[in-house]
């Protein structure tokens, strides 16, 4: 068996390093899964992640099929606000306007994790709930000069720079930050890989 991580993040790549998979002698593969992430109308934001996290499980798991009996895990990660969906910015000035709503005000992280082996795909979703401080206009600007924010959902990394606007956090930190470890654990003892 081959365990497979469906994604380009090196954030993940080291969140699933920590579940000290090297030490028991067991390593694994990374590929790149290129989906469409856009919204489907209609969908929850429940939905919408849970969607893409398998879409990039299944298409890792088609860029995998040489590999002995892959297992491939894909994950994805949102912003809500209220009830709107923030992903990552498309540039400088939509990280400006995400931060300017999200300053002073509580959100949620959600991050759905997939795993399938091509006969079953499990799924877990891990949501969190995060209070930003104020921000002022000039931290926001400084905050976006850094580009942190240009590759992370909600226009923030709360593991970097972003961590300083972070006042307080209810539910889990490496959901946040991309996989939950907990249900990505639960996942591979389901699959077996544990
Ligand atoms: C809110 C938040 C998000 N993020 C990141 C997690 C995800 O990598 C990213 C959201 O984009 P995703 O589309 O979930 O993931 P990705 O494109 O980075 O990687 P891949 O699809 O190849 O797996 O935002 C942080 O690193 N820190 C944070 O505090």
């Amino acid at each position: 068996m081959t365990l497979v991580l469906a994604s380009t993040s090196p954030r993940r790549r080291e969140l699933l390093g920590q579940l000290g998979l090297g030490n028991e002698g067991f390593s694994f593969e990374q590929v790149s899964p290129d989906i469409d992430e856009a919204y489907l109308e209609g969908e929850t934001a429940a939905e919408h992640v849970l969607r893409l996290a398998v879409g990039k499980a299944r298409v890792g798991l088609d860029l995998c099929r040489q590999l002995p009996e892959p297992v491939v895990l894909g994950s994805d990660t949102i912003v809500v606000l209220g009830e709107e969906i923030l992903g990552k910015p498309l540039d400088a000035a939509d990280a400006k306007a995400m931060l300017t709503r999200l300053s002073g005000r509580t959100h949620r992280v959600m991050t759905a994790v997939a795993i399938t082996d091509g006969k079953q795909t499990l799924t877990r979703l891990s949501e969190t709930s995060v209070r930003f401080s104020p921000m002022s206009a000039g931290d926001i600007d400084a905050y976006v000069a850094t580009g942190e924010p240009l590759d992370k959902a909600g226009a923030y990394g709360i593991q970097g720079l972003g961590g300083c606007f972070v006042a307080a956090i209810d539910g889990s930190y490496s959901s946040v930050v991309g996989l939950p470890l907990v249900e990505t654990r639960e996942l591979l003892y389901a699959m077996g890989c544990l």
